[in-house]
């Protein structure tokens, strides 16, 4: 009887691993066709016993009653929330998301599903992660890790506890390992948005030391969104990027409220930009290698026009200083990847601000709504998008709006005391489903030279 019932758990627990793996295969895939559509996975915060997001142990929470659990992932795909207040209407409403993480699921997990992302940026896509939510609902924990209290290092003895930032690096930074030594470098920004102005984390002032420095952000001729002057600054490995990461985090503006002991009170964007060179004695003879040297060769004589009167011929046109090196400029493939930590909405009744983190807390709303609006406009494809209505928006418009694969990754906080913020971070989050984009472009790399071991993406 006992062997029978072994066998029996062996089998089910087989089967259930069977599911799991068809479910991470279909999760892989559908990474692999993220074409145009916005990504959504959802992490509901676990309910900690001490609640360090206020500070404050929860038996001795006034609201005691209020920290009842009321939001669930019932699969990794559904979150339910079922409330039933005295004095409120019923919840019982569930929501659909790509991947949905319960309490108990780690770091390691959520970076499991975002892993894939990494491959397809040294394939040639835009990428851009973005975590959103209320305050206090995980969104550094899950894009850093776990802030060590006053300290804003993230990097402690325990590197489980790492977040999807750290973790992309290194995993960013193994597959750079696999191609030839040199074909790639990675470059690094680190901005904040806050109070609607847009700070350069890594400016260094003459005696090198960071400070954050304002800057613009534009529209280029091409309609991109650019800071001018932003400083970028090469990494060849993790620890170099994490170095620079934690100075830049060191001026990132925090202030404790009644919802956050730490609360972020800006939007932080890291940009790692990496460039592939795409030197003329590595191209192939291939169509497409034909087809890239062609529009090269297209896109430096735009950029460098023939005067009508020049007498110069072709072959001293070609061996001219500037448009060799443009030239040379011009057969490096860049690639993006942006990796955000919004700041929280918040109710300004729940989270107490008064005076200068009053006025933050406005900026940090309407950003997030401006955010919305142009989500909004994209979906319904309205003809003008407000991008300009924020630096925030203005600053991420080429991954929210252009040709980036962008997946959000929605926190949500379980308990029944912030079930106003989590319903609106739940609309936000289905609303970001709905938005089509269009065909994800692929920057054009030549492939006949490296092929990458890991699956296409
Ligand atoms: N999945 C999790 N597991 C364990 N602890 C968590 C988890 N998510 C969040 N926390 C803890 O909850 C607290 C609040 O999280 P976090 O600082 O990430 O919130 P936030 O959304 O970034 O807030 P804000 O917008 O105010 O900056 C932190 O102490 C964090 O360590």
């Amino acid at each position: 009887m006992k062997a029978f019932d072994l066998e029996q758990s062996l089998q089910e627990v087989t089967e259930r691993y069977e599911r799991e793996k068809q479910k991470r295969r279909a999760l892989h895939n559908s990474l692999v066709e993220l074409r145009g559509n916005i990504r959504v996975h959802c992490r509901i915060r676990p309910l900690l016993p001490f609640d360090h997001a206020t500070g404050h142990s929860i038996s001795q929470d006034r609201h005691r009653n209020s920290l009842e659990n009321v939001a669930y992932a019932i699969d990794d795909e559904t979150v339910l929330v079922k409330s039933s207040r005295p004095g409120h209407a019923p919840i019982n409403k569930t929501f659909q998301f790509e991947r949905v993480y319960n309490a108990t699921e780690s770091q390691d997990t959520v970076f499991a599903d975002v892993a894939p992302l990494l491959t397809s940026l040294l394939d040639g896509y835009n990428v851009c992660i973005m975590a959103y939510g209320q305050t206090g609902s995980g969104k550094t924990y899950t894009m850093l890790g776990p802030q060590l209290e006053e300290n804003v290092t993230f990097v402690n003895e325990d590197e489980s506890e790492l977040g999807i930032i750290p973790r992309a690096t290194q995993e960013l930074f193994r597959l750079i390992s696999e191609k030839p030594p040199g074909s790639y470098w990675v470059e690094v920004s680190v901005v904040e948005v806050y109070n609607n102005e847009v700070f350069d984390l890594l400016a260094k002032d003459s005696c090198g030391k960071v400070f954050g420095i304002k800057r613009d952000v534009v529209t280029t001729r091409e309609g991109k969104s650019d800071v001018p002057s932003l400083t970028y600054e090469t990494v060849a490995n993790t620890s170099e990027f994490l170095h620079l990461v934690i100075k830049g985090l060191q001026l990132r503006v925090r202030h404790p409220t009644l919802v956050h002991a730490h609360s972020s009170r800006s939007h932080l964007v890291v940009t790692m930009t990496i460039t592939r060179t795409v030197s003329g004695d590595n191209f192939g003879t291939s169509w497409e290698d034909e087809q890239i040297n062609q529009r090269l060769n297209k896109e430096v004589s735009c950029a460098y026009p023939q005067k009508r009167d020049s007498k110069s011929t072709s072959s001293s046109r070609a061996s001219s200083p500037t448009q060799l090196e443009a030239a040379e400029k011009l057969k490096q493939v860049k690639t993006r990847l942006q990796l955000v930590d919004l700041a929280g909405s918040e109710c300004v009744g729940m989270s107490g601000v008064t005076g200068a983190a009053l006025r933050e807390t406005s900026f940090i709303n309407r950003s997030l709504s401006a955010l919305a609006d142009v989500l909004g406009a994209i979906a319904e494809q309205r003809s003008h998008v407000p991008y300009r209505n924020s630096k925030l928006t203005h600053l991420l418009q080429d991954s929210v709006g252009g040709d980036a694969k962008l997946l959000v990754m929605l926190c949500i906080s379980p308990s029944q005391k912030y079930l106003t913020e989590s319903m609106q971070s739940l609309g936000f989050g289905t609303r970001a489903r709905q938005v089509q984009r269009g065909q994800i472009k692929k920057r054009n790399l030549p492939t006949s030279r490296t092929k990458s071991t890991d699956p296409p993406i």
